[in-house]
């Protein structure tokens, strides 16, 4: 076999060859040095964090066959093991779960952009008009106009006094409703729910839809709102698989298109309707009579507003799609906590009627007026938000790049939950955490302040950061108006063969596992005050 190697007539020419390939060879390998050793050098200056530890799962699925239906409490169950930050592989979504108010303060504080996303899932992308509200927009200009015209506007102290009329008108027919049931059984969730909705949507329309009485308006609403939030909460497969997005398995995409058509329907003949009554009366937006809404106030913000305040019309229907899911089941389901918490609590329940009949009196309905005095009553919803909040985990967050919390890596794209469940029953953070004590809320001494405003990272029942509870103060009045009404007007108590049963069940709104039935009795001096 030939080979230059071994021709001897080439050896001067070989002996070139050689020293040139010797030179190249070693030109080369001090390249591949200095290399491996820069490379050495930086991570070791900076070395890329890793992963936490979590649970393995199976190869594809992940740990999806392994979660049960509790997931707030699978979550905290994971976390004595794992510890405060865990990876958890859903399907090919890479989770990450917080349980410690240090970690929970570096995504929504020291990092608060960088997590200003929300998981955007399916049925929240087609119900939110493609994520063009607030609660599934993603973080940028238009996101922030909307939320700001939210914040500042909509749920400002001046607009939200003025729509007190519509808010009592509602909690008025509620009572009367309770009082037709006296002495017998009610769903206490359900007279809340219905009061909630009621409430909302006439604060939505003002006056607007008033007309559409005689229909069946309020029951199509009302089963929007109830598919809506039960959409949300389904776990959809497309969710944790996305190429399984376009067959829908579960047909959760459909259902959500047709209660988008529906939705769409009750507002643009809201819109129009306010439109042209508007039209009629002085040609322009502003209606003259004093029972104004939301949409109202958006549709004159559009017209009379400037270029950083007006929105699209899409936008305000999104808006109000917001209101009517975010706002609706949460207020209730908290209503219905409160009440299966006083029936636990008969000392408790006894308090907050005391101090009812002082501040309102027993020949009067309780007014929003009276409520600033309500310390007692006060503190029992925000021990019964710590005790049963919500939304568990709040709405689990999306990194919009790759960063670090607590030393570990958290991949751009991750899911992120901010298990605030775990942190309101962690005994480190709460004095014996699993009993029901309101006193922690009572604000004595002074300094010890706690409120919803998400700045004490020990309770978060509506979040923290750019993207908590923009719904605080309507929740907050409506929360306390609506449960010192039904708590003054009348007396609770459960049915006599009734046990109460305080376990709960995981959703977007985590509710009580078992309607909480309880049976009204008139309170009040004046019957007349009833109806
Ligand atoms: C007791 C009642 C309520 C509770 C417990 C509650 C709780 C929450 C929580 C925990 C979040 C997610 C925060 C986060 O991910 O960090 C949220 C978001 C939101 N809530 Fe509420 N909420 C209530 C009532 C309301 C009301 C009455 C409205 C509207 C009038 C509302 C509108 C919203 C909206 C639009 C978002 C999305 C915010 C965003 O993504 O920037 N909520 N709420």
């Amino acid at each position: 076999m030939w080979s230059p190697w071994w021709d001897a007539s080439n050896i001067e020419k070989d002996g070139h060859l050689m020293m040139t390939r010797a030179i190249f060879l070693t030109i080369s390998a001090m390249a591949v040095a200095l290399f491996w050793f820069m490379w050495n050098w930086k991570s070791s200056k900076n070395p890329t964090p890793p992963l936490p530890s979590g649970p393995r799962g199976l190869p594809f699925l992940g740990s999806l066959p392994f979660l049960g239906p509790n997931l707030h409490r699978e979550f905290t169950n994971l976390a004595s093991v794992y510890g405060p930050i865990y990876k958890l592989q859903l399907g090919s979504k890479l989770c990450f779960v917080l349980s410690s108010p240090s970690l929970v303060k570096q995504v929504v504080r020291d990092q608060d952009t960088l997590f200003a996303n929300h998981d955007p899932i399916i049925a929240a992308q087609i119900i939110s008009y493609g994520g063009t509200d607030i609660a599934f927009g993603s973080y940028g200009p238009d996101w922030r106009r909307l939320r700001k015209v939210f914040v500042s506007h909509v749920m400002s102290k001046g607009n939200l006094d003025a729509c007190y009329a519509l808010r009592k008108e509602e909690v008025l027919k509620s009572i009367d409703h309770i009082y037709g049931k006296s002495d017998s059984p009610i769903d206490f969730g359900q007279v809340a729910f219905f009061t909630a909705v009621n409430t909302i949507m006439r604060m939505l329309w003002g006056g607007t839809l008033e007309a559409e009485k005689g229909t069946d308006l309020g029951a199509e609403l009302r089963n929007v709102v109830a598919e809506m939030v039960e959409l949300l909460g389904k776990g959809n497969i497309s969710d944790f698989f996305p190429w399984l997005a376009k067959f829908d398995v579960q047909g959760i995409a459909r259902r959500a298109k047709q209660v988008l058509s529906v939705t769409e329907k009750i507002l643009n003949s809201a819109i129009e309707k306010q439109m042209s009554e508007a039209a009629e009366q002085d040609g322009g937006l502003s209606l003259k009579h004093e029972r104004k809404g939301f949409l109202q106030f958006l549709l004159e913000l559009n017209e009379h507003g400037d270029d950083a305040e007006s929105l699209t019309l899409q936008q305000i229907k999104a808006l109000l799609t917001d209101i009517m899911a975010g706002g609706t089941d949460t207020t209730a389901t908290m209503m219905e906590w409160v009440m299966a918490e006083l029936m636990q609590q008969p000392d408790d329940l006894k308090k907050v009627q005391e101090e009812l009949k002082e501040v309102v009196g027993l020949k009067n309905l309780v007014e929003e007026s009276h409520i600033p005095k309500l310390h007692y009553l006060d503190a029992v919803i925000k021990e019964t938000s710590r005790l049963h909040p919500a939304l568990p985990l709040l709405a689990p967050h999306c990194p919009s790049q790759s960063t670090t919390i607590g030393g570990f890596k958290i991949p751009k794209g991750s899911s992120v939950f901010l298990n605030v469940w775990a942190i309101h029953r962690d005994p480190n953070v709460w004095d014996n955490p699993l009993e029901f004590r309101p006193k922690r809320f009572l604000n004595d001494p002074p300094t010890n302040n706690i409120h919803y405003n998400g700045n004490k990272l020990e309770y978060l029942p509506f979040g923290s950061g750019r993207r908590m509870c923009p719904g605080i103060p309507l929740a907050e009045r409506m929360m306390i108006y609506v449960l010192a009404s039904f708590l003054h007007s009348f007396e609770w108590r459960l049915p006599n063969d009734a046990k109460l049963d305080l376990q709960d069940k995981f959703g977007i709104v985590t509710k009580k596992m078992t309607p909480l039935v309880v049976i009204p009795t008139p309170r009040l001096s004046k019957l007349e005050l009833y109806t």
